[in-house]
Formats: structure tokens, C-alpha cells, sequence
């Protein structure tokens, strides 16, 4: 029986970093052949593309697989199973498989789906990966508003959770082998230490913590754990247990198509106020400038919002600017995409 193909999971919330973790690991494959599946929670493949557009040699075309428009963790007998089944079927196939979640997507869920028939003896769980916004954590992104809650309890006996961001952020690290505290370029030495101390309060024994800045991390740091998560599953507790299905009505995502934009800057500014007048907690796209051969690639997690040029636009490709918008349901769509293209 040939040997197992390690895949490693990167997971962790809207924004935390797994891309740019995954561009760096790629740069330090170390001549590994890597295949990359990307998933995203929108309908537009923005983490996919970046990946694609990184030109390292390591991450071909044909390496990189995007499951769009859901979470991995629902579309395991439609999209993940076959994917794998192909990625094992190549003539060559993969040294190691690097799977990114969504933001949204629930790790518990697809760690279970390596023990399918299909594929559970030819590929194991090398290891889950969680990346954490650092700063997102030491600003209470994710803590639980003890008092908002306390009055939901009272008001509400059925209420038989926490709230969203906090179910899933516990999940995420309940699933994980190792963590990367990411972002720590934005933390001061006591947010570190706070944040840091969150964590191990939360994770199970024997779960490294690895701080990073923009997911420098080295590949031969992620791969090669050997964890056989599969088999592993009664150790990593979740709040879905329970459940034979799970759903991701808390949240919901759309794009929004706008022109050429003349100035980047102009830009962020108008985005920033739309963003926290709807509390959208991920944004992010490409944007073309007008005059401008270069592609911009802009990026919002909750109101921290950055761009940057990555590549020329190809003869190919519409010029455009698409932006992803991803926040908990009930996002005021009609008023959100005024406000963009106002
Ligand atoms: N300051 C700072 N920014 C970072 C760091 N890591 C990532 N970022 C930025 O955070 C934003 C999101 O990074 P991504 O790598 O796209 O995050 P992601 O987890 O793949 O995002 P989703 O796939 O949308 O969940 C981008 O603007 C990154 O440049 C970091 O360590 N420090």
C-alpha cells in the first residue's frame, strides 16, 4: 500500500492571513510539489487569483483548485471529495496538498470528510492550521459580549448558542494542531501578552502557538506534523456536534461590479464608513485605475483597509472592479452597493 499523501489545512477566520501564509509557504516549498485547494465563501475567486498571480514555480495553473460560492465544509460529497480524487489520480501526484477554508468554513466538518471511503487510504490530515488576527483578537472581534448575550438569554430561552463569530472562532481552534498568531506587527508588547494568554487558556494540550507577521512562516514549520487528524476527531471538540448538517445562515456574501476608479486612495476612503456603518467584516477585490496598466487588488478586514498593485491587467480580462462584501446576514445589500458606487 503506496503511502499516504500528507494535506494540511489551513483554517482561521475572515482575513486572519491564510493566503498571505500560503503565498510564503510556497516560496519555501523547498521543491516540494504542492497542490493548492482554495476555497472561498463568496462567488468570486479573489484568494485563488492572488495565489495564481504569485508566479512562484512552485504554485503552477493547473497546481491551484478554487471550490467557490460555499464552504468547503458543505460541499464535501459535490466539490472536496472529487477534487481530491482528482488531485490523487494525476500521473504525478502531489508531494503534499494545502487546503485554505473559507473564513466561514467549520474545520471539524472536512477533517471528517479524509475518512470517506474515496480517499481515506491514499491521503491523511498531515495537520489543521488556524490563523489568528492577531489584532482582530485583541480588539474583542471575538469575545463574547457578556452582556448582549445575558439579555439575548433572558429575552430568549431557546437561545441555544453564542453568538456566530464566537461558535466559530472556538471551533477553529478546537480543530487545530498549531496556531499562528498572526498580525503581531500590530500588537504592543501587552496586547501580545494578553492575546497570547487567550489562546492557551483555549487550546488543547499540546497545540503550539507560532507568532508571525504577514504569515512568514516557513513550510518546513507547517508540514511534516504527522497529526492523522482523521483519527483524531473525538479530541477536537466542536459546537456542531450535534448536528448532522450545519449551515452558514449567520452569514451571507455578495459582489458588487463598479467602474474604473481614478484614485486608490479616494477609494479607501469611501469604503471605510460603509464598512463600519454596516458592520461588513470582510471586503475585498480588484479594482481598476484608470490610467493605470497595473491590476489594483484591495483588501478590507473589518475597517483595516489596504491596496496594492500586484500585476498587469492581461489582454484577456475585463477591466473591472469587483469587490466581495462578507458580513453576518442581514447586510443591507440595495444600501451597500449605493454607497460603493455613489
Ligand atoms: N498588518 C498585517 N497585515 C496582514 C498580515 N497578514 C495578512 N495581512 C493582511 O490582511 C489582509 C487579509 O490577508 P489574507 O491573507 O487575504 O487573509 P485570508 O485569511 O486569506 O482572508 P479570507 O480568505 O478572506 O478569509 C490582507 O490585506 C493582508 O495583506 C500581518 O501579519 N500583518
Amino acid at each position: 500500500m503506496p503511502a499516504k499523501i500528507p494535506a494540511t489545512v489551513i483554517t482561521g477566520f475572515l482575513g486572519a492571513g491564510k493566503t498571505t501564509l500560503i503565498r510564503h509557504l510556497l516560496q519555501t516549498a523547498n521543491g516540494r510539489r504542492l497542490a493548492l485547494i482554495i476555497n472561498e465563501f463568496g462567488d468570486v475567486g479573489v484568494d485563488g487569483d492572488l495565489l495564481r498571480s504569485c508566479g512562484d514555480a512552485t504554485c503552477r495553473e493547473e497546481d491551484v483548485v478554487e471550490l467557490a460560492n460555499g464552504c468547503i465544509c458543505c460541499t464535501v460529497a459535490d466539490d472536496f471529495i472529487p477534487t481530491i480524487e482528482k488531485l490523487l489520480n494525476r500521473a504525478e501526484p502531489p508531494d503534499h496538498i494545502v487546503i485554505e477554508t473559507s473564513g466561514l468554513a467549520l474545520p471539524k466538518p472536512l477533517v471528517k470528510a479524509f475518512g470517506w471511503p474515496e480517499i481515506r487510504t491514499r491521503v491523511t490530515v498531515d495537520g489543521v492550521i488556524t490563523v489568528i488576527d492577531g489584532a482582530a483578537m485583541s480588539e474583542g472581534r471575538f469575545a463574547l459580549d457578556e452582556e448582549a448575550l445575558a439579555a439575548q438569554r433572558a429575552a430568549d430561552e431557546g437561545l441555544d448558542h453564542d453568538n456566530p463569530l464566537e461558535e466559530l472562532f472556538e471551533d477553529q481552534l478546537a480543530c487545530a494542531d498549531m496556531v499562528i498568531l498572526n498580525k503581531t506587527d500590530l500588537l504592543d508588547e501587552a496586547g501580545l501578552a494578553t492575546v497570547s494568554a487567550e489562546l492557551a487558556a483555549q487550546l488543547r494540550p499540546g497545540v503550539k502557538v507560532v507568532k508571525a507577521r504577514h504569515g512568514a512562516i516557513d513550510a518546513a514549520v507547517l508540514l511534516g506534523l504527522g497529526s492523522a487528524a482523521e483519527d483524531d476527531l473525538a479530541a477536537r471538540p466542536s459546537h456542531h456536534d450535534a448536528e448532522d448538517e450545519h449551515d452558514h445562515d449567520d452569514f451571507e456574501s455578495f459582489h458588487v461590479d463598479l467602474g474604473a476608479v481614478t484614485d486608490p486612495d479616494a477609494l479607501t476612503r469611501k469604503l471605510k464608513p460603509v464598512i463600519e456603518a454596516h458592520d461588513i467584516l470582510r471586503l475585498k477585490g480588484f479594482a481598476a485605475v484608470e490610467g493605470k496598466p497595473m491590476r489594483l487588488v484591495v483588501q478590507a478586514v473589518g475597517g483595516r483597509i489596504q491596496h496594492y498593485y500586484d500585476r498587469p491587467w492581461r489582454a484577456d480580462e475585463a477591466r473591472g472592479t469587483t469587490l466581495v462584501v462578507i458580513g453576518e446576514r442581514g447586510l443591507d445589500r440595495a444600501a451597500i452597493t449605493a454607497s460603493l458606487a455613489a
